[in-house]
């Protein structure tokens, strides 16, 4: 199986191109002015622009109104939007009913209970994609949780793993949860905001090479 890989919180067309030749699946553009990765819509667009067809775009947004949310999907034209705040199902429903676009929504896992209330996702989210509680931030913290709630769980919804992964744990993180994507932020970066091309590759190499392996064996 390959494991599918997200690079999160790009802000330079190098960065796209560095995650490109390493061979991620998707790049996550931040929209939310908190965030230390926040760009504007028009810097969005220009990367989404950029981006090769081997990559698909995901637009984060947290908490955004509806004016915002559809300004957002018409100025950037992503292929999917990530919700990362505490957005409803509802809401997720009527994005997509409305846009078509891929939609996807990220949850802080604190508890097993979190994994079960996640099910009210089905039909509405298109993947749920699991993440540490980050309180205030809502993301992007590098920090992890207790992966083994992901092990435990009987999934419904397609997922990936996001949460202080890097290039040392993120096979370890594959083999303990089987997560079919993982996402990563700060583990590729030189200071918050600013990736580094050279961690790029080798996440995207260590996870390429736990799939390898895992398919030889
Ligand atoms: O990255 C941010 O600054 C951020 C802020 C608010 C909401 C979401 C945010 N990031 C979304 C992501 O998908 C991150 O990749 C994910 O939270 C994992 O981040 P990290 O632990 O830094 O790898």
């Amino acid at each position: 199986m390959t494991t599918k890989i997200k690079i999160c919180g790009l802000s330079r067309p190098e960065e796209v191109d560095a995650a490109a030749q390493a061979g991620a699946t998707h790049i996550g553009l931040m929209h939310y002015a908190p965030s230390k990765r926040h760009i504007s819509l028009e810097q969005a667009a220009a990367l989404a622009r950029h981006a090769p067809l081997s990559l698909q775009t995901v637009l984060v947004m947290v908490n955004a109104s509806a004016e915002l949310t559809g300004k957002a999907i018409e100025i950037v034209r992503p292929h999917i939007i990530q919700f990362h705040g505490s957005e409803t199902p509802e809401w997720l429903r009527l994005v997509k009913e409305k846009t078509g676009i891929g939609v996807w929504k990220a949850l802080g896992v604190k508890t097993l209970e979190v994994m079960r209330q996640s099910d009210r996702y089905i039909g509405a989210a298109d993947v749920l994609l699991f993440d540490a509680p980050a309180g205030d931030q809502h993301g992007g913290t590098g920090t992890s949780f207790d992966w083994g709630l992901l092990a435990q769980y009987d999934h419904k919804i397609p997922w990936g793993l996001a949460g202080g992964l890097d290039i040392a744990n993120v096979a370890d993180a594959i083999r303990q949860t089987g997560a079919p994507l993982v996402d990563v932020s700060s583990g590729v970066e030189t200071v918050p905001g600013v990736k580094d091309m050279d961690k790029i590759a080798a996440f995207c190499q260590a996870v390429q090479q736990y799939d390898t392996a895992r398919t030889d064996s």
